[in-house]
């Protein structure tokens, strides 16, 4: 099948689109990329319909800012397809939506993604996969991460010897996939990535990210504040785990200077990530790290510091910015041909599931 992925990711920076043909186990051809960042305005109306789902957490009518929210969500859709079709000429079989999510609620089985893939699969021509972690959530998982079973997929392309590897997201969010040498796989979310640092950056007026990490290379990581943010209850539970965006605050770093700050928080996510091979059988031989964060040199010196081998997913001939666009793809096709999308290990949910609802344009037969 040629499937094409979206994901709008925590990080609210954009939308990621990748192409690939997939028979559900593997990758068959990697295709073309296209990301669309939002405009000011977009951000801003996907911004509100977040506060306002926090805001609303679940309790009563649904916030009114969702329907601008899914409105801007789908334009941005739209560009990034006739970018990525312009390119493309070969028909396609069916898209992976995501979706932008408002709320994570996973203790309350309850996980909310905006955007409109009944409208897109009409103005595609093309049935669309969305709602891939509401199943997962129905059988008891905590609906995120859902990579893992793409990791498992791409495995065998940086495995390069025996023993597990490890894939490392650093989105707005950080979650790990552990593969056994058998492929057997262990997945949760780590605690934050870099939408900690971008809210710190954007409260001082500094810009949008720690771009390259060069605000963190100029501080000192602050050792009680530090401590403090790791003493969250998040980190004593057991996996498999997941977390919204928002369940961290800045209020440890608040008093410290940007710099000291930045320094801190990129601490605080390498930290969070090593608390995680405790939860291994073995240690991961080497870490593939995926996601906007890998482009912050300062935390990807940090991780190797404190992990070992562990390096940009770009290195092994992958795309390690369009890793879970691509997962959104190749998790709608497993959702079309019943394979199982989640697992016990990776979200908690009570049996191998699958999951996602299909939206077929009413002309598509
Ligand atoms: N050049 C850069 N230097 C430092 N950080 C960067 C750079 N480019 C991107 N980032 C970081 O990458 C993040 C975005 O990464 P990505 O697009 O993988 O996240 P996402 O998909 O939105 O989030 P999630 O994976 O949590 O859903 C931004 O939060 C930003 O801080
Ligand atoms: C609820 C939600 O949208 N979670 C995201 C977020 O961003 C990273 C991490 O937290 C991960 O659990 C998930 O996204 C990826 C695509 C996933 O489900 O695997």
């Amino acid at each position: 099948m040629r499937v094409l992925g979206y994901m709008s990711g925590t990080s609210l920076d954009g939308v990621d689109a990748a192409i690939i043909d997939t028979d559900g186990h593997e990758v068959q051809h990697f295709g073309p990329t296209a990301f669309t960042g939002f405009t000011d305005g977009e951000r801003e109306t996907i911004a509100r319909a977040v506060e306002a789902g926090l805001r609303w957490n679940g309790e009563g009518a649904e916030p009114a800012e969702f329907a601008a929210g899914s409105a801007a969500l789908h334009d941005v859709h739209l560009r990034t397809a006739g970018k990525l079709l312009a390119r493309n000429r070969g028909a396609l079989d069916l898209v992976g939506f995501h979706g932008q999510t408002v709320l994570h609620r996973p203790e309350r089985g309850l996980t909310v993604q905006i955007g409109d893939p009944a409208r897109l699969s009409e103005d595609l021509g093309v049935p669309v996969v969305a709602g891939m972690r509401q199943g997962d959530m129905a059988e008891g998982g905590q609906g995120a991460p859902l990579v893992p079973v793409y990791h498992a997929a791409l495995a065998a392309r940086v495995g390069g010897g025996a023993g597990p590897i490890a894939f490392l997201n650093l989105g707005g969010v950080a979650n790990v996939t552990w593969v056994g040498a058998d492929g057997a796989l262990i997945a949760f979310d780590t605690g934050p990535a870099c939408g900690l640092i971008d809210s710190l950056v954007r409260s001082r007026g500094a810009g949008a990210c720690d771009v390259g990490g060069a605000l963190a290379a100029r501080g000192k990581v602050d050792m009680a504040a530090l401590g403090a943010m790791l003493d969250h209850p998040f980190f004593d539970k057991r996996g498999p785990k997941s977390l919204d965006r928002y369940d961290f605050s800045l209020e440890h770093v608040g008093a410290l200077s940007l710099v000291d700050a930045a320094a801190t928080l990129t601490a605080f996510t390498v930290e969070a990530v090593a608390l995680a091979v405790a939860a291994f059988p073995e240690p991961p031989r080497r870490w593939v790290v995926c996601g906007g964060g890998r482009h912050n040199a300062t935390m990807m010196r940090a991780l190797a510091q404190r992990l070992g081998d562990c390096r940009s997913a770009d290195g092994f001939g992958l795309r390690g910015d369009f890793i879970e666009a691509e997962a959104m793809a190749f998790l709608a096709a497993r959702s079309r041909l019943g394979l199982p999308l989640t697992f016990p290990n990776t979200t908690g949910v009570a049996r191998p599931t699958c999951g996602g609802e299909v939206w077929a344009p009413v002309h598509y037969v």
